[in-house]
């Protein structure tokens, strides 16, 4: 797959803020990739330098084999960006915002109407924003950054103000754009959420970028316990530790449910275990860490005294 956006060492500041250190980060075709951190961990400056919107101190950017930030950036056209906190003009109709929007990306008009459709707001589109609940105007935001079929999408905590039924369609719409080939960045606090909608996660801390890799990859560097919830037709403590192996590395949910953390390297035996006819297993769930765990575990490791 090819990068469509490659930043290099790149260093920012504020005046005297620092908000992105040295990050290296690069985003491929047709891949959806979750930026996540902490509030001011330097996500949305790490969008804006994307966008050439600001300059970095060092380093280089590149999307689409461009500088963004350069005078002639013929790509920007290509780029589709979703801010964090959408503002539109309240006095007009969503038609009317979508279009002006079309006019200054130089897309053709007569596809907005089909964009207003495919974010679900084609019987609002006569309506001023002004009426519109949040949801409606996060999703007039999203049209508008789907203008001109985007091969780069910077989504900046897309999910806001969705309802659960908005939010699943708007991953269903993630997932076309992500068929069709195009890199979807979306930054987001909504960690569950996120699990199985993004390919890869890039995790940054006080503006330094501390992880990056599919959930999978972040699983097997993290090597956190998976839990294995198993019910038991009868739950003598003595008879858990004979087809456990060991004693006591198990806590009792309730009365027939047990709860065992079991590491990396001892997951498929205690499983055999638990699947051989000593147990008195009749269900079992198997949880591997999630990506709120593994969040929390990056940022515990960053945060360790050294
Ligand atoms: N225009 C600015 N002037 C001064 N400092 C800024 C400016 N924009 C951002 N910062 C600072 O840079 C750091 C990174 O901010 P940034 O907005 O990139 O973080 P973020 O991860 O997007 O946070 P959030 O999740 O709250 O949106 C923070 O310390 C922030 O206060």
């Amino acid at each position: 797959m090819t990068d469509t956006v490659d930043v290099t060492g790149v260093t920012k500041s504020y005046g005297k803020v620092p908000a992105v250190t040295d990050v290296t980060c690069s985003l491929k075709e047709g891949e959806t990739i979750a930026l996540v951190g902490h509030n001011g961990a330097g996500k949305t400056t790490l969008i804006k330098l994307m966008l050439g919107l600001i300059r970095p101190d060092s380093g280089t950017v590149r999307v689409l084999g461009e500088d963004p930030a350069a005078g002639q950036f013929a790509a920007r056209r290509r780029l589709g960006y979703l801010p964090e906190n959408v503002s539109f003009n309240m006095a007009l109709t969503g038609r009317e915002t979508l279009s002006f929007y079309a006019r200054l990306k130089r897309v053709p008009l007569d596809t907005v109407g089909a964009l207003l459709e495919r974010v679900g707001l084609a019987g609002a589109d006569d309506r001023r924003v002004g009426t519109y609940s949040k949801g409606m105007r996060q999703r007039l935001g999203l049209a508008q950054a789907l203008l001109g079929r985007p091969r780069v999408l910077l989504l900046d905590e897309p999910t806001t103000g969705l309802d659960p039924a908005l939010r699943r369609s708007f991953y269903e719409i993630v997932a076309e754009l992500r068929a069709d080939g195009a890199t979807v960045l979306l930054s987001s606090h909504a960690l569950t959420e996120l699990e199985g909608k993004a390919d890869r996660v890039v995790i940054v801390n006080r503006g330094a970028k501390i992880a990056d890799g599919t959930i999978e990859e972040l699983r097997q560097i993290a090597k956190l316990p998976t839990r294995i919830r198993v019910r038991l037709a009868d739950c003598e403590a003595g008879t858990v530790d004979d087809w456990i192996g060991r004693t006591g590395a198990w806590k009792r949910v309730n009365g027939h449910v047990l709860e065992i953390d079991a590491e990396p390297s001892e997951k498929i035996s205690l499983l055999r275990s638990a699947a051989s006819s000593d147990a008195p297993v009749v269900d079992l769930d198997v949880a591997p860490p999630t990506l709120d765990e593994l969040y929390a575990h990056f940022l515990g490791a960053e945060e360790a005294p050294q």
